[in-house]
């Protein structure tokens, strides 16, 4: 190449061969500003940090909430309650699908009677998953409020479901799958989208 080519650089939005794993969504950077303005909007729509309770959904969920908990107390200088909510036997498909292992739920101290609890999740698609953390949460109290965040919002609802909090909304096909990593189960952070028609 001679040597006053321009470098060539790679966005986020084209495919990683890094990985081979479909096309990059976002990269490391765009899911730390991601979760950064998630947490500013949750303590704006919370009015501060008084109350409020964040819960991880597994597998992926879980790291996210501690993310999330980690940069409000960053911005606000309070411990934020943080746990998981695991929704195994409350999905609605348990006779369709071969069991799953049920994975932790940690309700922090706090309980979650009264409090504003945030559900998070990496990914939103059909809505089962947050039905099913609707249910699982009511064995556990009476929340105030229950808001949801999530990284991906990737469309094709099934149930009258929305997200409070967004990281990205991702336009896709339904045959296509979003895949989510986080360093704290992968190799790096980063959302890909695979398979559907290219
Ligand atoms: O809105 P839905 O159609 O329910 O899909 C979203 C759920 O699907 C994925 O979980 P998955 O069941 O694949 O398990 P995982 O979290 O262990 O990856 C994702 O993490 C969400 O929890
Ligand atoms: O594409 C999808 C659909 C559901 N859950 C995911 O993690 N990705």
């Amino acid at each position: 190449m001679c040597p006053d080519a321009p470098v060539p650089t790679r966005s986020s939005s084209e495919t990683d061969p890094a990985t081979d794993d479909g096309r990059t969504v976002l990269g490391a950077a765009d899911i730390s500003r991601a979760l950064r303005r998630i947490a500013h909007e949750i303590l704006e729509a919370n009015k501060g940090s008084d109350g409020l309770v964040l819960l991880g959904i597994p597998s992926r969920g879980v790291p996210l909430a501690r993310r999330l908990a980690a940069i409000i107390t960053e911005f606000e200088g309070s411990e934020i309650p943080v746990g998981s909510l695991d929704i195994t036997m409350y999905r609605d498909d348990l006779r369709r699908q071969p069991t799953r292992a049920p994975m932790p739920t940690q309700i922090p101290d706090s309980g979650v009677d009264g409090r504003t609890v945030v559900l998070v999740d990496d990914v939103l698609y059909s809505g089962r998953t947050v039905r099913a953390a609707l249910d699982a949460l009511a064995d556990h109290g009476r929340p105030a409020a229950v808001r949801l965040a999530v990284l991906v919002d990737r469309g094709h609802r099934e149930l009258p479901i929305r997200a409070d909090h967004v990281g990205k909304n991702l336009p896709t096909a339904q045959t296509e799958k979003v895949r989510v990593r986080l360093a704290d189960f992968d190799e790096a952070d980063s959302v890909t989208i695979t398979g559907g028609a290219r």
